[in-house]
């Protein structure tokens, strides 16, 4: 399933003096198991598009195809629930939202709601909870006794638990630590990899951009203003800083090695690449 946004423009409090124009002359296609990350400043529109991936906002301008779902401006959505099957959100902070007395009860209620058999739902439960790396052992206990970071999975295990194609993450890793971090980003790279979901990603973060993305767009100020693989996207080093953003390490790293002299040809993304570029600039001779 394709994702296309067409024209996007979304306007808060349309048509009052508070009117606020956050989205403008988007165009994107998402294809079918791509890994996109959204980055850009804060305010820049990001969490904005999210929303309209599964209707819970409406264009003002424009329309979201999303594979045979069209959601379009000035007309009343039909199928909303069949698309928000389709695509999964997981929200900031999304252990907030969960409030059941188990933690399979809780998993279970989004496909119950979505019409599934209790049977079914608590079967989808137990394998959804085995995707994120939970043991089956807390099935059976509160969601509140569980760590922050075992709470958040099971929040992630619920939204999977409906099946959706496209798994849609707003910063999933704020306030993690860093090893809680790397090992959900490693569970996203699976559900992408293996199991062969599209995931849209907003982050902060260049390095996971850097290191997990086929595709990145740079929003600025309410429209897309970068479009590209990640190298495309952290070579233009000035224009990213021009627009508020960072670098990842490795890429400043590299810039570190080229101001002494060493000749590195390609963007280098991760500690990998730059070992391969700096083993090749040795053998060449260059200074080091
Ligand atoms: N409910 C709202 N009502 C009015 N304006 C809003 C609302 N939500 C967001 N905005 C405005 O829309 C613009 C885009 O906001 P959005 O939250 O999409 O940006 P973002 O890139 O996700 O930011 P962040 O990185 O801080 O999450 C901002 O100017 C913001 O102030």
């Amino acid at each position: 399933m394709d994702i296309t946004i067409k024209d996007l423009e979304h306007r808060y409090q349309a048509r009052t003096p508070f009117e606020r124009l956050a989205l403008y002359d988007v165009n994107l296609t998402v294809k079918k198991g791509t890994y996109l990350s959204i980055i850009g400043h804060t305010g820049s529109g990001k969490s904005t598009i999210l929303q309209h991936l599964n209707g819970l906002l409406k264009p003002t301008k424009g329309s979201i195809q999303i594979g045979d779902y069209l959601i379009e401006a000035g007309k009343k959505q039909k199928q909303l629930k069949v698309v928000r099957s389709l695509v999964g959100i997981v929200f900031q902070f999304p252990e907030h939202q969960l409030f059941e007395e188990t933690v399979e009860k809780d998993i279970a209620f989004g496909p119950m709601n979505f019409g599934m058999s209790e049977e079914e739902a608590l079967a989808k439960a137990r394998e959804t909870l085995e995707l994120v790396g939970l043991p089956e052992a807390i099935l059976k206990k509160s969601p509140f006794d569980l760590s922050g970071g075992q709470m958040r999975r099971v929040a992630i295990a619920g939204v999977l638990a409906m099946g959706p194609e496209v798994l849609v993450l707003d910063e999933p890793t704020a306030g993690l630590d860093p090893k809680g971090r790397k090992e959900m980003m490693e569970l996203f790279y699976r559900l992408y990899k293996e199991h062969h979901l599209t995931i849209i990603l907003v982050t902060h973060s260049m390095e996971d951009a850097a290191t997990y993305s086929d595709e990145i767009i740079v929003m600025h100020k309410g429209t897309i203003e970068m479009k590209g693989t990640p190298k495309e996207i952290f070579q233009k080093a000035d224009k990213l800083i021009s627009l508020g953003l960072d670098l990842p390490e490795t890429v400043k790293f590299q810039h570190k090695l080229i101001e002494k002299g060493m000749e590195i040809r390609d963007t280098a993304l991760t500690m990998d690449d730059i070992v391969t570029q700096i083993k090749a600039s040795l053998k060449e001779g260059g200074p080091l």
